[in-house]
């Protein structure tokens, strides 16, 4: 299912040229004026103390203090004909750059930027929770008397969450499975098949497994254990796709032909090799990682879903598929567990993941689930690109520059002129930007 289009929302334009050389405030200007953010939310995206320490308080234990990151805008984004301003949060320089970098390719057209960009689609947000019953000699009948209690299991699991339920979501099923343990003995295992709507869903899931365990013991006559959600979220999917042609993809030192060549060899690899599978996904997570901190939303969950999928097949393998097509255009695609939330978790209590949902203007956790997935795949497609051709350091390495003269003392403007010299050089280290910085003070 294709996340439907808001006719309501205004469409806004995502390519915002020379946006890189802004400085920040004028950066945070420009893109609130693009998606139309008020003047409280401009205030408090601008404000380096936007998490009050009273707030982060009632967050979590043994507060002392809050911790900043940086938040970047990549541009350039077009999701299924709409475009999408997108908050990313995250300390690793030039995923920022990548992302847009992608974004722009995926919606060229020739040479002009009105092509269709991503497109995404979604399962419905159905979240699991296991129920672990032990103390059983008869697993697969225990099974069958769980099967046949279906309907009172849905029904005690629903009634936990009436509101939930008046959203439209609410327990759909149940699926029970069957173990032999060594250890344990035999194990049946149910699965209650939660549609959690706009909700991330943990809590809301984890507390209808505990509400249905009684049940699920007279049922089965064995003794529950374990109640809690599994974060392999296979039945709450994401999906994007990207088709590039060759043009598009033509540098001055690379025909597009042979950069999507080189491409589809290095993603092969990572197919095949769980060492590269576990880099190759890495560079996807960092495109998802940072909107779903952005938005307040739990990365561990998302990261432990996203590795568990790659090695479903028993083989830990690329989350991403990259091919050619008759028309000899690059085609990646991405599916992948995203169970993200809009309400629940810290996405309502940390007031900056409330600012990042009002700029991307996400109407359900299963649009932000699909621009996630989205960002994801550009991230993938800029590793493979810089990796199949001149090598991930002279981009990467350029922006991390900024850091390596901030870590040898720059300061102010001094950290721009020696991360250039440092680029320019391709030598990037923090001994050689201190003798550059001496030297620049020394100029005076
Ligand atoms: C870094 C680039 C984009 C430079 O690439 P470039 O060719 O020097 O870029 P450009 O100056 O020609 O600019 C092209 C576009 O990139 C964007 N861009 C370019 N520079 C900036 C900037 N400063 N600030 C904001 N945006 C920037 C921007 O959109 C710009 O277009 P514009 O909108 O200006 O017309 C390129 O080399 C690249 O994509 N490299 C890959 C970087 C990457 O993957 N970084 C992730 C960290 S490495 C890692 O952790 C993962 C990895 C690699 O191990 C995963 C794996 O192995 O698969
Ligand atoms: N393994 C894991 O990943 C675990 C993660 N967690 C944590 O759980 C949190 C997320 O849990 P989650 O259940 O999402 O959070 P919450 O329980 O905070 O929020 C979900 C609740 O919000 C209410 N709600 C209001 N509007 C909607 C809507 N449109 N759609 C859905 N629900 C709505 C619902 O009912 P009502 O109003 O009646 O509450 C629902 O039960 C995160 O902080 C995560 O870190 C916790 C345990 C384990």
């Amino acid at each position: 299912m294709q996340v439907e289009q808001r006719a309501s929302r205004p469409a806004i334009n995502s390519r915002l040229e020379n946006y890189r050389n802004l400085a920040p405030a004028a950066r945070l200007a420009l893109m609130a004026d693009a998606v139309g953010l008020d003047a409280a939310d401009r205030a408090l995206l601008a404000d380096p103390a936007a998490l009050a320490v009273d707030r982060a308080n009632g967050m979590i234990e043994n507060v002392i203090g809050t911790f900043q990151l940086p938040m970047g805008i990549a541009t350039n984004f077009r999701i299924n004909g709409r475009d999408y301003l997108i908050p990313m949060v995250v300390e690793e320089p030039s995923v920022v750059a990548a992302a847009s970098y992608m974004a722009r390719l995926a919606r060229a057209n020739g040479d002009g930027f009105d092509g269709v960009g991503f497109q995404t689609s979604s399962t419905a947000p159905i979240m699991r929770a296991q129920v672990q019953v032990l103390g059983i000699t008869d697993p697969f009948g225990a099974r069958l008397r769980i099967l046949a209690a279906r309907d009172r299991i849905v029904a005690a699991a629903n009634a936990r969450d009436a509101k939930l339920v008046s959203l439209g979501g609410g327990c759909r099923d149940i699926e029970v499975h069957v173990f032999s343990t060594s250890a344990a003995g035999p194990m049946v295992v149910m699965h209650l098949l939660v549609d959690v709507r706009d909700a991330m869903g943990a809590n809301t899931v984890n507390t209808m497994a505990e509400a249905v365990a009684p049940l699920v013991e007279e049922a089965s006559g064995g003794r529950v254990r374990l109640r809690i959600l599994s974060n392999l979220a296979d039945l709450r999917l994401s999906r994007a796709q990207v088709t590039v042609a060759p043009e598009v993809l033509t540098t001055r030192e690379v025909a597009g032909a042979d950069m999507i060549a080189g491409i589809l060899e290095a993603h092969e690899l990572a197919v095949i090799d769980p060492y590269r599978a576990a880099t190759h996904n890495k560079g996807i997570m960092n495109g998802i990682d940072p909107v779903v901190v952005a938005t307040g939303n739990d990365w561990r969950a998302i990261e432990a879903g996203a590795h568990a999928y790659a090695a479903r097949s028993g083989r830990y393998t690329s989350l991403t598929t990259w091919e050619m097509n008759g028309a000899g255009h690059l085609v990646g695609t991405l599916e992948m567990p995203m169970a993200l939330g809009l309400v629940g978790g810290a996405t309502k209590t940390h007031p900056m993941a409330q600012a990042a949902l009002k700029i991307l203007g996400v109407e359900t956790a299963q649009e932000l689930a699909e621009i996630t997935v989205a960002v994801g795949l550009a991230q993938n497609m800029a590793a493979l690109r810089a990796l199949a051709t001149e090598g991930i350091q002279r981009g990467h390495m350029a922006l991390h520059a900024r850091n390596i003269a901030i870590v040898a003392g720059a300061t102010g403007d001094e950290i721009e002129a020696v991360a250039k010299t440092l680029a320019a050089a391709h030598d990037v280290r923090v001994d050689r930007a201190r003798e550059l910085l001496d030297a620049l003070r020394k100029r005076g």
